[in-house]
């Protein structure tokens, strides 16, 4: 049995997220006690109990102490089971985070997961499904792993209903040496999606544009499309990507539609502008697959506290030591 101290490092979702799912991975049962301690409402929220749950069905665990606010729970698993899932997180609770959590086991499945799942896609302090898509998963498609997502409709908060079905296949992981993959930052082509919901098309438009004469005037060729609908909710937000960096920004309500797409733009910039082969954003989600190869490498610009957390995590749970390494103005992080 391994305890996870959940206060430390950053001390909020993504501990608890890494450790379940490494877990499921290992068969290890696991106790992790100060959920989220770091944050205002400390313990389990809705959206931490629906991927703990999904995480349990899909590896047939018994899990003590699950519920909203719980502060400790144990999780035990058992074999981690193919088949059809149907999810619904009840709220605008974030689908990308859910699939954060079991992700790493579905690969480890001997039969094919399939998930329909109800809830958030385009939500704040999470990776936009776009992102997940065009950033996380290219980039950990480049380790084996086989994955479709197929975005059917955007949730944005507060009230979700988002529709996302996921197609997770049986993958052989192996090391990606991504720091050798670093091409000049002009040669990277941006491309994006600005999309809306229940809203007038310009605003979708509007954050495109604004982000595209943002990027060209860096020099970069850029390519937003632009995406209207009429979903269960109303919002808006953009996702920029280039290579194996990712922007998202999501729409507020008295936030110009133009702002939003300048910080996307100026999000990603200043991403491209660093010699470096991911984004912090990214950094922090290739650790576990770094662990479970046991190998690999990335550059970026910083070790962020969701980057280092989830290193000491991971080396909880699996054989591996983690390099950190100052190069020139970047960071270089390899398993030893
Ligand atoms: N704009 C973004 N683009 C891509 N990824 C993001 C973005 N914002 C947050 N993330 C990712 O989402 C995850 C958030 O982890 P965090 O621990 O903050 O989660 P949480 O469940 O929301 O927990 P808490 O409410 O305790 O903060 C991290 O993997 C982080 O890299």
């Amino acid at each position: 049995m391994i305890h996870i101290d959940g206060s430390y490092g950053e001390g909020g979702g993504q501990i608890l997220r890494t450790s379940v799912a490494l877990s499921a991975v290992t068969g290890e049962a696991v106790t992790i006690t100060d959920i989220r301690s770091n944050r205002p409402k400390p313990g389990l929220s809705a959206q931490h109990v629906k991927a703990i749950e999904t995480a349990a069905m899909i590896c047939d665990a018994t899990v003590e102490g699950i519920g909203i606010g719980s502060t400790a729970i144990t999780f035990s698993p058992q074999e981690i089971k193919g088949g059809y899932y149907n999810i619904d997180i009840g709220t605008a609770g974030s689908i990308a985070l859910l699939l954060q959590c079991i992700m790493p086991a579905a690969a480890y499945s001997e039969t094919e997961i399939e998930l329909s799942i109800i809830g958030g896609t385009d939500v704040s302090w999470s990776p936009s499904i776009d992102y997940l898509n065009n950033v996380t998963l290219r980039a950990i498609s480049e380790m084996g792993y086989r994955c479709n997502i197929d975005t059917r409709k955007r949730g944005y908060y507060p009230r979700g209903g988002g529709v996302v079905h996921a197609t997770i296949s049986p993958s052989k992981l192996r090391a990606c040496d991504f720091s050798e993959k670093v091409r000049e930052a002009k040669d990277w082509k941006v491309t994006g999606i600005s999309h809306c919901s229940n809203l007038p098309e310009h605003v979708a438009q509007r954050q495109a544009d604004s982000a595209r004469d943002i990027i060209e005037k860096a020099g970069y060729e850029c390519h937003i499309d632009t995406e209207c609908a009429e979903y269960p909710s109303t919002g808006s937000g953009i996702t920029l990507q280039s290579e194996m960096k990712g922007a998202y920004v999501p729409g507020k309500r008295g936030l110009p539609a133009e702002k939003v797409g300048s910080r996307a733009a100026t999000e990603l910039l200043s991403e491209l502008s660093s010699n470096s082969s991911v984004d912090v954003h990214l950094a922090d989600q290739l650790i576990p697959y770094m662990g479970l190869t046991k190998g690999g490498s990335f550059t970026v610009r910083e070790v962020s506290p969701h980057t280092s957390t989830n290193i000491s995590v991971t080396e909880q749970f699996l054989d591996v030591k983690f390099n950190i390494q100052k190069k020139e103005d970047i960071m270089e992080i390899s398993v030893a």
